[in-house]
This record gives C-alpha cells, sequence and structure tokens, in this order.
C-alpha cells in the first residue's frame, strides 16, 4: 500500500490544524508542505515559519518540497523548524550534490525532485545519496492540474536503478493524484503520494486519504 502524503497548499489555512489531524488520523505518513518563492515558480506560499507551527501539532514526517531557487540558503532554517525530509529541484541549483550533501548534514533526509522536463538520466549521479526522489507529476507552481501520464515511465526507470543498485530511495509523485491516477504510478514502482486538491477539497479529507490508500492495495 502507498504511503500518503497531504499537500496543506489545499487546505483550510484558518482551520489548519483540524485539517492536519484529520489527515493523519485517517492514516497520512506524511504532510507535505509546498514552499514557493515567486521565482522558481510563479507562486509565493510559506515558509519555515510554517514547519515550525505544524512540527508540534503533527507526529507524520514532514516533507517540505521547496520550489526555491538555489535553496541552499534555506536549508539550515527548515531543519531548525523541524522538517523531516527536504526535496530540493535539479533544476532549482547547479549545485544539486552540495544541497543534498547539506541537507543530510542537517540531520534530514534528502529528496532530489525533477520537473516534468527533467530526465532521471540527469539525477544519475545524485541516486546513490537520496532518501527519496520526487518526480513531478504536474509543473510546479499550483494545485489542482492535470496528472501527467507520460512521467510514469520515469517511475519504472528509477524502480530498475533501485533494482540494479540496491539504492533504497522512496519515489515520491506530485501532481494530480487520486484514486484513478495512483494505479498506475503504483504499480511502476511509486511508493509515496501527495495530494492537494483531491484530499483537501473534499467534504471528507479522511475518506480520500484512504480511497488512495484502497486503490494501491
Ligand atoms: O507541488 C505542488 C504544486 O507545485 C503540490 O504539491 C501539488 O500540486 C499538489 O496539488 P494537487 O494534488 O492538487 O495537484
Ligand atoms: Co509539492
Amino acid at each position: 500500500m502507498i504511503k500518503v502524503a497531504p499537500s496543506i497548499l489545499s487546505a483550510d489555512y484558518v482551520n489548519l490544524e483540524r485539517d492536519i489531524k484529520k489527515v493523519e488520523k485517517a492514516g497520512a505518513e506524511y504532510l507535505h508542505i509546498d514552499v514557493m518563492d515567486g521565482m522558481f515558480v510563479p507562486s509565493i506560499s510559506y515558509g519555515p515559519g510554517w514547519v515550525k507551527a505544524i512540527r508540534p501539532i503533527s507526529n507524520q514526517t514532514l516533507d517540505v518540497h521547496m520550489m526555491v531557487q538555489n535553496p541552499e540558503r534555506y536549508i539550515k532554517t527548515f531543519t531548525d523548524a523541524g522538517a523531516d525530509l527536504i526535496g530540493v529541484h535539479f533544476e532549482a541549483t547547479p549545485h544539486i550534490h552540495r544541497a543534498l550533501q547539506m541537507i543530510k548534514s542537517n540531520g534530514a533526509k534528502a529528496e532530489v525532485v525533477i520537473n516534468p522536463g527533467t530526465s532521471v538520466e540527469s539525477i544519475k549521479p545524485v541516486l546513490y545519496m537520496v532518501d527519496q526522489v520526487l518526480v513531478m507529476t504536474v509543473n510546479p507552481g499550483f494545485g489542482g492540474q492535470k496528472f501527467i501520464p507520460e512521467m510514469v515511465n520515469k517511475i519504472k526507470m528509477l524502480n530498475q536503478l533501485k533494482r540494479e543498485n540496491g539504492y533504497h530511495f522512496d519515489i515520491e509523485i506530485d501532481g494530480g493524484v487520486n484514486n484513478e491516477t495512483v494505479k498506475s504510478a503504483y504499480q511502476a514502482g511509486a511508493t509515496v503520494a501527495v495530494a492537494g486538491s483531491y484530499v483537501f477539497d473534499a467534504k471528507d479529507p479522511a475518506d480520500r486519504v484512504k480511497a488512495i490508500k484502497r486503490a494501491t492495495k
């Protein structure tokens, strides 16, 4: 069964604690926090203050997706705030290896993220050192977009590289995930599913977390 990472991007910010408790109780192992800087992506979302505020009210793995240009500048701020896992985009820095090293040396799990237009080939040199790979299944920047099915092939390739080299990283998908789109990704080897609008735009977010899990039984 896939692990579920609800993205608070689509939660009710005024009732954030209530929404987080709902998905945690429903069995969501991760909480996905989308940090957007208005440069790497057009939108601006929230920063380390949110991670610090959420840390004491959730036992979930706090999964920080940094959509930030030159993320090295902020890694320590986010680990100090309580992030368990930090994802940095291959496209956001000329120093992806250094950025991943920084995450690990600050005590968090390190994730490399690739946009839909980036190949698996480009991240091969850092696969030996990561805890998780995030395959974007939409172009980053906004919630509520449509899943790009062509990305499933990248999951297959990563899964094969895992087997061939004895790597243990998780494979996460993010963007347009629901109880239907998750199926092919799970079959291809995805182990963590981010879902924002599908979970939080629903009347009952707990039901939606369970529906994703049921679809991958
Ligand atoms: O990284 C993201 C956007 O850049 C979000 O995590 C993602 O889009 C989740 O939203 P949805 O499930 O509604 O597509
Ligand atoms: Co995200």
